[in-house]
């Protein structure tokens, strides 16, 4: 059920986001050597950096820094090891764009030396649950928040895919996430969700989370969603390879914004921003300001 009015606007450095009048793109940029899509190729800090000027320029409004995948059973990182493959990027990002920049980690560590470094927004697909001082590190820099359900970690969320009621489930989640937060000092306004497509759903349900999306609209914070070349969307096409799921990833992420998200986390922003004009223009029923 779609509030009233939208989610109040943030300010991220030059960007501000006025929830419900476009949708927005969050671009990925993994900066390790096994992200199931595209892990490796931007390890390097140089390519690290040139893949994040490259992402802003095809129109990402964020640009979402990781240092370990969160893919199922991925062998976990250490924190020096994450630090040591973001922080630099980050500031070498910063000496080169004012781009929005999110920092995807489960570590406060990690959270606080990025923000240091010049990061703008925690992503945490743990919700603030997996370290004990993130909801502080978060609060004490004023830093927005990506709260995100994810059922056990990604060594084990895979196991049990089983819900009674996977959208209340969710729902439920991340409403108490929200109040959880809030409680510790960080804003609502600072605060968005996101339903964890591809983090201990079956294929079936994150289907079912995409087209019940706006469920999640009542919690009364921005939605993200990230589908992007997921195994599920393999399943749906029959395309093995990540890499030749940025199609069907179009579609899911049309599905999304007519859902009313808020913001989608893609690979590939270049084609998404025209997808999302069309969408956009025809959940308003409005053409776009020619200026
Ligand atoms: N908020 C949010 N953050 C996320 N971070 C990582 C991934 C996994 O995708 P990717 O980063 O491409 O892969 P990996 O985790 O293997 O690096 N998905 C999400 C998501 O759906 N939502």
């Amino acid at each position: 059920m779609r509030p009233e009015s939208p989610p109040a606007p943030l300010v991220l450095r030059r960007s501000t986001f006025h929830w419900g009048s476009r949708t927005y793109i969050m671009g990925v940029l993994n900066v390790t050597p096994d992200s199931f899509s595209d892990g490796g190729r931007f390890l390097d800090p140089e390519a690290a950096v040139e893949q994040a000027l490259a992402l802003e320029a095809a129109g990402a409004d964020i640009v979402d820094v990781g240092g370990e995948s969160t893919r199922p059973y991925a062998d976990p990182v250490t924190e020096e090891e994450e630090l040591r493959r973001t922080v630099p990027v980050i500031e070498a990002i910063r000496r080169r764009s004012d781009v929005p920049v999110s920092i995807d980690t489960t570590k406060a560590a990690v959270a606080e030396a990025a923000l240091a470094a010049g990061a703008d927004m925690i992503n945490d697909v743990s919700a603030l649950r997996a370290d004990p001082r993130m909801a502080e590190t978060a609060a004490r820099h004023g830093a927005p928040v990506v709260l995100m359900h994810m059922r056990g970690t990604p060594g084990t969320m895979q196991d049990d895919t089983h819900y009674d009621d996977l959208v209340g489930e969710v729902h439920d989640f991340l409403a108490e996430r929200v109040a959880w937060a809030e409680a510790r000092g960080i804003p609502r306004g600072k605060i968005l969700v996101d339903p964890g497509i591809g983090f201990g759903k079956s294929y079936q349900g994150n289907l079912v989370l995409l087209n019940r999306l706006d469920a999640l609209l009542d919690i009364g914070v921005p939605v993200l969603v990230g589908p992007s070349r997921k195994a599920f969307l393999g399943a749906v096409t029959g395309r093995a390879a990540p890499a030749e799921r940025d199609a069907a990833t179009l579609g899911a992420v049309a599905a999304a914004a007519l859902r009313g998200c808020h913001v989608v986390r893609v690979h590939d922003p270049a084609p998404t921003v025209d997808v999302l004009k069309a969408v956009d223009a025809i959940r308003s029923e409005t053409l776009p300001d020619p200026g």
